[in-house]
């Protein structure tokens, strides 16, 4: 029998933590108005590509509970195609580290890599603002990725201010239970009123996120998980849920708290990173191929 081969190239498609998370308002669609920092982090799912000379574009790993044309990469592959009239097609890979649904970004953060690595693939030449563009309309987070640095937004997400910040140490705990965005955007106890802070005034202990009372009185093994690593480190939610962060000076103080975690529960040590990891891999692509 001969064996699949699998590819050997693999594009990194790092995960994102929201150290704080503040609702200033709505916009006239509904939408919720965020001043957030995004720090990137060095986890993260893994993509690869090739590319075919016919148009069509297929998934080869499936992704549990989500049909291929729902997949965010899929999606993004196929927004890509049309808004740059390539003719080319590709087979995609995956390698699925990251929790679903945990407030960390990862399907965003898939669609950002599909299209940064396709752009360079197909060599369509689109710039960063055309591919943050196409990113919105896949998901609030997505431009973020692209972006491709740690940063301040507002908006949506897409209003982005680069930042750099020193490179801790966090624990990311996914307590096992799946927050929709939608369910808690639509909270009607969710507050929505923070004043808008000034970026250089930002402090962790000084600010929140603002979903995360309504997440842990919604769901307990949040609120639990939570108040267990508070008492190691300060501690937090990321995005909507239902992941949690601890902040650590040391590798060693997060891999011990870790050890010390209830056994159903999936938790990373990662570091935080002021840039992604895709783009010093978009120029190893670019190098090899000059
Ligand atoms: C929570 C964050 O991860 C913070 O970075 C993002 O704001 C999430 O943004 P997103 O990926 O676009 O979220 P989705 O899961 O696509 O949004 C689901 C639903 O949540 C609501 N939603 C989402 C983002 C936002 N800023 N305001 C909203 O009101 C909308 O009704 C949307 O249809
Ligand atoms: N490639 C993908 N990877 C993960 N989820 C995907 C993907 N494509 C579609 N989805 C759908 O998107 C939902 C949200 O996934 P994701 O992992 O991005 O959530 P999240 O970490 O909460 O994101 P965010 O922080 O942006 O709200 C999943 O529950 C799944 O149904």
């Amino acid at each position: 029998m001969i064996k699949p081969t699998l590819p050997t190239q693999w594009w990194p498609s790092p995960a994102k933590l929201n150290l704080f998370l503040h609702i200033t308002g709505r916009n006239p669609k509904g939408y919720h108005l965020l001043q957030t920092l995004f720090q990137l982090v060095d986890i993260g799912d893994e993509l690869a590509f090739e590319i075919t000379d016919v148009g069509k574009i297929s998934l080869q790993t499936a992704l549990s509970g989500v049909e291929e044309k729902d997949n965010l990469i899929f999606k993004a592959a196929q927004k890509l195609q049309q808004f740059s009239g390539c003719k080319l097609g590709c087979k995609i890979w995956l390698k699925k580290k990251l929790p679903m649904g945990g407030g960390i970004g990862g399907g965003s953060s898939n669609a950002a890599t599909t299209l940064v690595a396709l752009n360079a693939l197909w060599n369509t030449k689109l710039n960063e603002a055309e591919l943050a563009q196409i990113g919105l309309t896949l998901g609030a987070d997505v431009p973020i990725f692209i972006h491709g640095k740690t940063a301040f937004a507002e908006g949506v997400g897409e209003q982005i201010t680069s930042t750099t910040l020193p490179e801790k140490t966090y624990l990311i705990v996914f307590p096992n239970c799946h927050v929709s965005t939608a369910e808690i955007f639509a909270a009607d106890d969710l507050p929505r009123n923070s004043a808008k802070i000034q970026w250089q005034d930002y402090n962790f202990a000084e600010t929140r996120n603002d979903c995360q009372k309504i997440v842990c009185d919604r769901y307990p093994k949040v609120a639990n998980l939570l108040r267990q690593l508070l008492e190691y480190a300060p501690s937090r939610m990321t995005g909507t849920g239902a992941c949690l962060f601890s902040v650590f000076d040391s590798f060693d103080e997060a891999e011990q708290v870790k050890r010390s975690l209830p056994e159903d529960c999936q938790a990373f040590v990662a570091k935080g990173i002021n840039t992604s990891p895709l783009y010093e891999y978009l120029t190893k692509v670019q190098l090899t191929s000059a």
